[in-house]
């Protein structure tokens, strides 16, 4: 049997094909109003398919973020399943942003779901929160490299209350995301030409000098368009790390649909700005 091949070298080409942008599908219940959707699944379905549609095939990496289909129940996870199939079928990656954390046994069952190949809700990548500890994470971290998908790990997240848990320092001086960051590079050590293994670090935080996020692996940057952060301030967030940077938008983009010329034209100002600022 042929080795999958891993996410990091995926997402690498991806960057230098499509450009690094992510585009997030958020589907909030007044975005289904501003979009002239009622909010149900029919108007959770019509919005998805419009977004996966314009977007899939431009775009390096595709985002639903989970929460907003699981609001539907069983209904809403079905539009979930085929929008994932349908925009890796158009060649975009899929990263789920689920922020899935627990003990090593339970885990499992999340690396089961969404990181095993034969899963219906199988997905390039997955966020997941190290907050039962990094080594708690060991089974998604296995089934990434199995089934050759990513994870991305909340480090430094895009909101100002994340700072009293992930900056908090430990017994050995160093403060809990820096030890992330340090767990990430050393799961990545030796990948080429990016480790399939990236952190979560938001575009809205400023100068991160203080850390390390040379981790050789991907940074998806959160926090840009609605939160306030732009294109314009990664290469000051995120110093020489920036080649690495995913940058991410959701609202900022959506918010020009649901006609497709409104979000393929908006989520190309976005990449040209990115361009801009990181070249
Ligand atoms: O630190 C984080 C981690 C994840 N997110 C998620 O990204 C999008 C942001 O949406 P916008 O509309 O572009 O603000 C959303 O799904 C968050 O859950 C984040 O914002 N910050």
């Amino acid at each position: 049997m042929t080795e999958p091949v891993p996410f990091g070298a995926r997402l690498r080409a991806a960057m230098e094909t499509r450009g690094p942008l992510c585009v997030g599908i958020d589907p909030h219940a007044s975005l289904l109003r501003d979009w002239g959707l009622s909010d149900d699944v029919a108007g959770l379905e019509r919005f998805t398919r419009t977004t996966v549609e314009a977007l899939a095939d431009r775009v390096a990496v595709l985002k639903p973020q989970s929460a907003f289909f699981e609001r539907f129940g069983s209904r809403g996870l079905a539009v979930l399943e085929k929008a994932v199939a349908e925009a890796r079928e158009a060649g975009a990656l899929v990263l789920m942003d689920a922020k899935r954390g627990d003990i090593g046994s339970t885990m499992g069952a999340y690396a089961a779901t969404y990181l095993d190949r034969d899963s219906p809700l199988f997905s390039d990548a997955l966020t997941v929160s190290p907050y039962l500890g990094f080594e708690a994470l060991r089974p998604a971290l296995d089934a990434a490299h199995a089934g050759g998908a990513g994870l991305f790990v909340l480090a430094l997240t895009s909101n100002e209350e994340g700072r009293e848990v992930q900056r908090a320092v430990r017994e050995d001086g160093s403060s809990v995301a820096a030890t992330m960051l340090r767990h990430l590079a050393s799961e990545n050590a030796g990948a080429a030409p990016l480790g399939s293994f990236g952190a979560v670090v938001g575009a809205t935080l400023g100068d991160l000098s203080d850390f390390d996020l040379d981790v050789n692996g991907p940074l998806l940057a959160p926090g840009i368009g609605a939160q306030g952060a732009t294109p314009a301030d990664l290469p000051a967030v995120f110093g020489d790390a920036v080649r690495n940077v995913v940058p991410s938008v959701s609202r900022g983009v959506l918010r020009h649909g649901p006609v497709t010329s409104g979000l393929r034209d908006s989520a190309a100002r976005f990449a040209d700005e990115v361009w801009a600022a990181v070249n």
